[in-house]
């Protein structure tokens, strides 16, 4: 459900896994693209789509019979969007996420909206997270993910949806961690974007991913989640292939305001989701309800939306008072 970039790519996985796949696209154009020369222009241009490969307009045909109903629309829409498919979904499929963001207002994972707003219980939501950045999955380069479930059943059933010869899939009962890796990941790749806008290199970089991750664990580790998911594909494995990719959104998004533009500028100039920018608000207010310090999320909170100068939030950053790497886990 969401014919932009990440859901045509995975619609494309699962279709080369051997699935049966109907993409549903709220644009008229995009859907005839797909069905009818298999390409989506505006998203994957170049890129040739499986055969079998089906795109709808009406979200009623897309669900019909479905065993998984995968979601790919922007974070902060899916609760409008789903609640208008909610009559039409199949009793006893499984919801799939493969959003990264954290809803704004109710501070509410993906997983959690899902539940609530399609009435479902947590065994049949799972996620799908890693590090994958859309084209580069989309032209076959190997790539890997975790399908992430309470019910390890339903988490080993989209493994094997998922697997190609050009992929992996591995499973976690830790949608928490799974989740929050996503999500977070997002914010620190804006961070990093900065910093390169700025001129920094690779010192800085592998800083800021590295006390990034130390936030995100910190976080993880207040709401519950296994701390070890952020040593994997989810954690550690998206934050460093979002943050160190000019493919990102987020981090290009960041590199862009680094350069000098304005939020303004930079937001017309970016045709795609870049989730970090409206999530790091809410992050950040999961973060105070839970007295957990994300100094990074704070500081890209700072100068999107409180006027804090860019170099001023580096400035911040690094002159903050002495601790051991390692505390308020
Ligand atoms: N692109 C990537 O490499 C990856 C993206 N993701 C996640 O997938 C999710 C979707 O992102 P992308 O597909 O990349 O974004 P995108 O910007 O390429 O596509 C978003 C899709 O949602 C549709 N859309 C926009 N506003 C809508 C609305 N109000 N109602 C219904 N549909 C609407 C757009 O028409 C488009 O089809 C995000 O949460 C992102 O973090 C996850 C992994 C990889
Ligand atoms: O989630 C992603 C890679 O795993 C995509 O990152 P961007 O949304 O920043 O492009």
């Amino acid at each position: 459900m969401g014919a932009g970039s990440w859901g045509t790519v995975v619609a494309k996985l699962l279709r080369d896994a051997g699935c049966e796949v109907t993409l549903w696209g709220r644009r008229a154009d995009v859907v005839d693209s797909v069905n009818e020369r298999r390409e989506n222009p505006d998203y994957l241009p170049g890129i040739e789509l499986p055969e079998g490969l089906r795109a709808t307009l009406d979200p009623a045909e897309a669900l019909a019979g479905a065993e998984f109903v995968a979601l790919a629309v922007p974070a902060q829409t899916l609760r409008e969007n789903l609640s208008q498919w909610v009559p039409d979904l199949p009793p006893e499929a499984v919801m799939v996420s493969l959003m990264k963001g954290i809803e704004l207002g109710t501070c509410r994972r993906m997983s959690e909206v899902i539940q609530e707003v399609a009435d479902v219980p947590e065994e049949r939501v799972a996620v799908f997270c890693g590090p994958n950045l859309a084209r580069e999955i989309a032209t076959g380069q190997p790539g890997a993910a975790v399908a992430g479930c309470v019910d390890e059943g339903n988490a080993r059933r989209l493994q094997a949806a998922t697997m190609t010869p050009y992929f992996r899939t591995y499973t976690s009962t830790d949608v928490i961690g799974c989740e929050l890796g996503g999500a977070v990941k997002n914010v620190v790749a804006l961070c990093v974007g900065m910093s390169v806008g700025l001129g920094f290199g690779d010192s800085t970089q592998a800083l800021l991913i590295t006390r990034g991750l130390a936030e995100i664990t910190r976080l993880g580790a207040a709401l519950g989640a296994d701390e070890h998911t952020f040593a994997g594909l989810a954690g550690m494995g998206d934050l460093v292939g979002t943050c160190m990719s000019p493919l990102s959104r987020n981090r290009t998004f960041g590199e862009n305001l680094g350069r000098g533009m304005t939020l303004e500028q930079v937001i017309a100039v970016t045709k795609q989701t870049a989730e970090g920018v409206k999530s790091c608000e809410a992050v950040l207010e999961l973060a105070r309800k839970h007295n957990v310090e994300m100094p990074i999320t704070e500081s890209v909170a700072g100068v999107l939306y409180h006027g804090m100068p860019i170099k001023e939030a580096g400035l911040s950053l690094i002159s903050r008072s002495p601790k051991p790497e390692r505390y308020g886990v």
